[in-house]
């Protein structure tokens, strides 16, 4: 399991959204507005439904980190922050019923 987090992510987009949009995609793309971050984010969302229809293992892994990073993004743009939705996933599995089993030590 790499040592790298959503978190991680999180903190990188937040603090690069302050930099010049010329030395930043991440700034460049939020100040094209919360729109421009939401069709982008579409877009790589596509691109990794193509790659897992295809069965492209290395193309998925590599989309799937553009839609979790576009995903971020959009966060940002619309004042979102990771911890809201893992409460609000939390908050499903609580309902579940299966909050016990996500909190046990895992197997190595
Ligand atoms: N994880 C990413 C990441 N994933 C994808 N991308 C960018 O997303 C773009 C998507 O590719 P496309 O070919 O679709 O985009 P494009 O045509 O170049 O751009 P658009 O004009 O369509 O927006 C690429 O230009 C990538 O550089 C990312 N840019 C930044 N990050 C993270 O953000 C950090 C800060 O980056 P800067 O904001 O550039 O400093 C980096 O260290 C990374 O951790």
């Amino acid at each position: 399991m790499s040592a790298f987090s959503l978190a991680d992510l999180e903190a990188i987009i937040a603090d690069r959204a302050a930099a010049p949009a010329s030395e930043s995609y991440t700034a460049a793309s939020l100040a094209k507005g919360p729109v421009h971050c939401a069709r982008k984010f579409g877009e790589e969302a596509i691109e990794a439904i193509i790659a897992a229809t295809e069965g492209h293992h290395q193309g998925l892994v590599a989309e799937s980190a553009d839609v979790l990073y576009h995903l971020l993004v959009v966060w940002r743009a619309r004042g979102i922050g990771l911890d809201e939705v893992m409460a609000e996933l939390a908050r499903r599995t609580a309902q579940s019923g299966h909050a016990e089993k996500a909190s046990r030590p895992k197997a190595s």
